[in-house]
């Protein structure tokens, strides 16, 4: 019998956690696992449970969204725990980058239950480092991609607001910030070689997806021990809205104002001489923090189970 930590989320898959909270954990206790419910009442509190139990547990599993994972990322990466994923959410990219099934309860237990008789997968994770990374979670790691450009905009207006839920909040926060949006002037320093830019985009992939399935890296891996760093110039209104459409299918790439380049370590730097301020770093949809930051790739730090 295995000490299996569980964490839910009532809020994600546009409300619909609970609910599938209650089913995986049904599913994992039919398996004769001894279950140590680390849910609580944040995402928070709910990262201090499990890090105060991390000691006595054979493995963690999460169940919802980017931003569960994400939280599993917190308490497994770097360390021997293994991290199960449920995937239940509006944004799954996470677990669409190591294989994993989404929105199948019983077929997401059934990897877990692999994953705990030893079919594993090691994968890559970014490591963010910096003076305002949000507490309580720091070094923060991420899964996915960490964004300092426009979608972070977005996606910092899309948590402020509570209405509406779900991926509608996302089109809201979309069209107020697109209108308002001049480009961010911003240092970047790839590999030790800095450079200044005017920039739309600027992010870091881990894996090829991110903003649930958009192909902003579509050369990523989570396995290949590097990331990319994804830049876009600045553009007009107009390129922004082709360049978001382009991102759905990952054709964004060869229009000569982005630029992807692998990399091992970034570090991004606001310089409000060169244009406006950058919005505080996503990562995983969940907010990291403000610039100046420095990613590096931690390769192979963490254990996914049933992962493929
Ligand atoms: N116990 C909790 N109570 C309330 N909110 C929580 C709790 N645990 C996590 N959260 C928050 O819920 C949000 C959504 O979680 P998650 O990513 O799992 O679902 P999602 O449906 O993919 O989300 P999104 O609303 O970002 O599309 C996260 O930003 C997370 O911080």
């Amino acid at each position: 019998m295995r000490t299996v930590g569980i964490i839910t989320n009532p809020t994600s898959g546009s409300g619909r956690g609970a609910r599938r909270g209650a089913e995986a954990k049904a599913a994992l206790a039919a398996g004769g696992h001894h279950l140590v419910d680390l849910s609580r009442g944040s995402w928070a509190a709910s990262y201090e449970a499990a890090v105060a139990h991390r000691a006595s547990l054979d493995a963690l599993v999460v169940v919802g969204g980017d931003g569960m994972a994400h939280l599993g990322l917190q308490v497994c990466a770097e360390t021997d725990l293994p991290l199960g994923i449920v995937a239940a959410g509006s944004g799954d990219d996470i677990a669409a980058s190591v294989g994993l099934p989404r929105h199948d309860i019983p077929a997401a237990v059934t990897r877990i239950e692999a994953g705990l008789r030893g079919d594993t997968m090691r994968v890559d994770v970014g490591k963010v480092e910096g003076g305002s990374i949000e507490e309580p979670a720091s070094p923060r790691y991420f899964g996915a991609v960490l964004s300092a450009g426009l979608d972070a905009a977005v996606a910092s207006y899309a948590r402020a607001i509570s209405f509406p839920r779900g991926p509608l909040k996302y089109k809201v926060a979309t069209a107020r910030e697109v209108p308002r949006f001049r480009p961010y002037g911003v240092r970047v320093t790839a590999d030790g070689r800095e450079r200044t830019m005017r920039c739309t985009l600027v992010a870091i992939a881990n894996a090829s997806v991110f903003g649930g399935g958009l192909v902003i890296s579509p050369e990523s891996s989570v396995t290949d021990g590097r990331l990319e760093l994804v830049t876009a110039d600045g553009m007009s209104k107009r390129d922004i809205v082709r360049l978001f459409a382009k991102l759905r299918d990952g054709s964004h790439v060869t229009d000569p104002l982005v630029r992807i380049e692998q990399v091992e370590s970034v570090t991004i730097v606001p310089d409000g001489s060169l244009g406006a301020a950058l919005p505080p770093a996503f990562a995983d949809g969940e907010l990291v923090g403000a610039t100046p930051l420095t990613v590096t790739v931690a390769p192979r730090a963490l254990t996914v189970l049933g992962g493929k």
